[in-house]
């Protein structure tokens, strides 16, 4: 069995009996019923996840942020260059993105890795090298990489949650780099969903409405050359995908695999939960969505995935900057089941 086949096998459901137990003690805390809203789900849902009936706050808080290129960027579809990938995972490693900054904020550590951009950047002593190949090739043209080559990166993304998360006790969230990245998103979206592309297309990094348009011709066209089978997530992902996308669907399914929960952050996070969930339908369980991005395809992905998001805040920046804002709301729901009274306790009457 190849690693990808042991951590599809490796996925079981969470803990009912822990999730039953956290929901009675959420029902005895001093509050009405239900009040904490979306605090008591995740809650709850932690519990399952730590098969735990009280959760741990996380032993360790950790941002992976993947980068990877696009070869679809040839016809247009970014407002932004292709060097401005290597460009951002520079900025990553000297501390001074938005992703650096929230993360201080949270406390969480960052884990920069490449997945394949187009120009390798000179040895950095803190990138990971997980690299497949130097950027997907053009979708518009043919497959954006072989199935081998997906399941490389897969692979390359479970084992970075081998190494970086040995504590199943840790949090993790995910995050990507790559200009032309919501191109790949899209159609992965529209190859799942069967509804029309121009609907699900979105302004990625700023483009203008006539080039919306073209974008949306473009992936309507890479849909048509590649024919992607959606009953084969696999096939998707190779022909439509993209290689930090691959390495986040191997993020989340070692995450499941391992019992450890992981936050989602945008449009292109969700495109990977998508691939993986059709992978293996258990590991939705595993995975909390950190916000609504304004891509317009993101509220659609979450109903697929059936999750909520946490947060609303018009954000459309990728790195995986939602997903550690979330962090706290995590750490908070972890604090509220531990921490308060029961009525009992605090003698306070019950309605
Ligand atoms: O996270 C999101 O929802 C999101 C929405 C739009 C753009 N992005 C970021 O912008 C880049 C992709 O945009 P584009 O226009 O080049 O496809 C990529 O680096 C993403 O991190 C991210
Ligand atoms: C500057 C910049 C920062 C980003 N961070 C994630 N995607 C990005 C795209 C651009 C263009």
């Amino acid at each position: 069995m190849n690693l990808l086949q042991q951590t599809l096998a490796n996925i079981n459901p969470p803990d009912l009996h822990c999730q039953q137990l956290a929901q009675q003690r959420l029902n005895s805390l001093t509050k009405p019923l239900g009040s904490l809203g979306i605090l008591e789900e995740i809650a709850w849902r932690l519990a399952g996840i730590q098969r735990l009936p009280l959760p741990k706050l996380p032993k360790e808080k950790i941002s992976l942020v993947l980068a990877g290129d696009h070869g679809v960027v040839a016809e247009g579809v970014s407002a932004f260059p292709q060097e401005v990938t290597p460009q951002m995972v520079l900025n990553f490693l000297q501390g001074g993105a938005a992703i650096n900054v929230l993360a201080r904020q949270a406390g969480a550590r960052v884990v920069i890795a490449d997945f394949g951009m187009a120009t390798p950047l000179p040895h950095q002593k803190h990138l990971m090298d997980c690299r497949v190949k130097a950027g997907t090739d053009n979708m518009a043209q043919g497959p954006a990489m072989s199935r081998q080559e997906a399941v490389q990166a897969i692979e390359a993304g479970i084992t970075l949650v081998l190494q970086q998360a040995k504590d199943p006790l840790s949090l993790i969230g995910i995050g990507e780099m790559g200009i032309g990245n919501t191109t790949a998103s899209t159609a992965i979206l529209a190859a799942f969903s069967g509804l029309p592309v121009l609907e699900l297309t979105g302004q990625g990094t700023g483009i203008v409405e006539e080039r919306r348009q073209q974008k949306a011709a473009i992936i309507g066209r890479a849909l048509a050359v590649n024919r992607p089978d959606a009953t084969d997530p696999l096939d998707v992902l190779a022909k439509v995908g993209g290689l930090e996308i691959a390495g986040m669907v191997g993020i989340i399914l070692g995450c499941a695999g391992a019992g450890t929960p992981v936050v989602i952050d945008g449009f292109i996070s969700g495109a990977a939960a998508l691939v993986a969930q059709s992978l293996a339908p258990l590991c939705r369980e595993y995975m909390f969505a950190s916000h609504l991005s304004q891509e317009p395809g993101h509220r659609i992905m979450l109903e697929m995935l059936g999750l909520k998001p946490i947060l609303h805040l018009d954000m459309r920046l990728g790195e995986g900057t939602g997903a550690v804002l979330t962090f706290s709301f995590i750490e908070a729901a972890s604090r509220i089941i531990n921490e308060m009274a029961t009525f009992a306790e605090a003698g306070v009457s019950q309605g």
